[in-house]
């Protein structure tokens, strides 16, 4: 096991969703298809501003392709684009307002993050997702409304995930130091951007998810493994 030598303890934790504090199957077989479903209905909606952002935004991005067309197209690739992650956002929130959806996370998640944040940690989110959509999916856990544990929520607004200037945009808006930061995520790119920017890293590898770990970073299999590793406290 790589210990924390040589780092400081961190102070921030940034953590990425889909693979690492809720399970990939969760976005890909509950989310996506309930946003696939839904949102013919919701491009309708030409009076509710969302929409209307979200068709502008890719009629720029895709100019002469028609919009349904466009955003089936970002689905099917798992295009990780503004417009769309806006939409599926709005989506989702009628799902998790009428009880439809409950996000279900990695049972370590909630302990951990409130042991954390006992210990005068700051947390905060960086996802693909939307804010909005962050703040839905820690709403309505099955846990409960856990959003009051996080101090931040940052989405594509900032950059993409995999670019190194997201994440000194991050500290920067968030008055962080870098090296105070530790970033949290399954994805290795993700991970290699963030430590450009002078974050500590650790990659989070589900064996559920069947995540491949990679080499050049730390590597745990949980938020609680990934304490350990950092000198942080673990939680229940
Ligand atoms: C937070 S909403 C659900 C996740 C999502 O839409 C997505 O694209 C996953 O992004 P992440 O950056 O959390 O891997
Ligand atoms: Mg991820």
């Amino acid at each position: 096991m790589i210990q924390n030598t040589g780092l400081t303890t961190p102070r921030v934790v940034l953590l990425d969703i889909e693979g690492t504090t809720l399970p990939v199957a969760f976005v890909h077989k509950v989310l996506f298809p309930y946003a696939r479903k839904h949102l013919p209905a919701l491009l309708a909606q030409h009076d509710n501003p969302v929409v209307a952002q979200v068709l502008a935004q890719t009629a720029e991005l895709a100019p002469g392709v028609p919009a349904a067309e466009q955003l089936e197209r970002w689905m099917d690739t798992d295009a990780k684009v503004a417009p769309l992650k806006s939409l599926q956002g709005l989506c989702w929130e009628q799902g998790y307002r009428e009880g439809e959806l409950v996000a279900d996370l990695y049972p370590d998640v909630v302990p951990t993050l409130k042991a954390w944040k006992a210990a005068g940690l700051t947390l905060a989110v960086y996802s693909s997702g939307s804010q909005a959509a962050q703040k839905l999916i820690y709403g309505y856990t099955e846990q409960g409304d856990v959003t009051p544990l996080f101090s931040a929520f940052f989405d594509l607004e900032m950059g993409g995930k995999r670019e190194s200037a997201s994440y000194s945009a991050i500290v920067r808006k968030a008055g962080w130091v870098p090296a105070d930061v530790l970033f949290l995520s399954d994805v290795v790119a993700e991970l290699e951007a963030a430590e450009q920017a002078g974050l500590q890293v650790c990659q989070i590898a589900r064996p559920e998810d069947k995540t491949v770990p990679g080499v050049r970073h730390r590597v745990a299999a949980s938020l609680q493994q990934a304490a350990s590793l950092f000198g942080l406290p673990q939680g229940a």
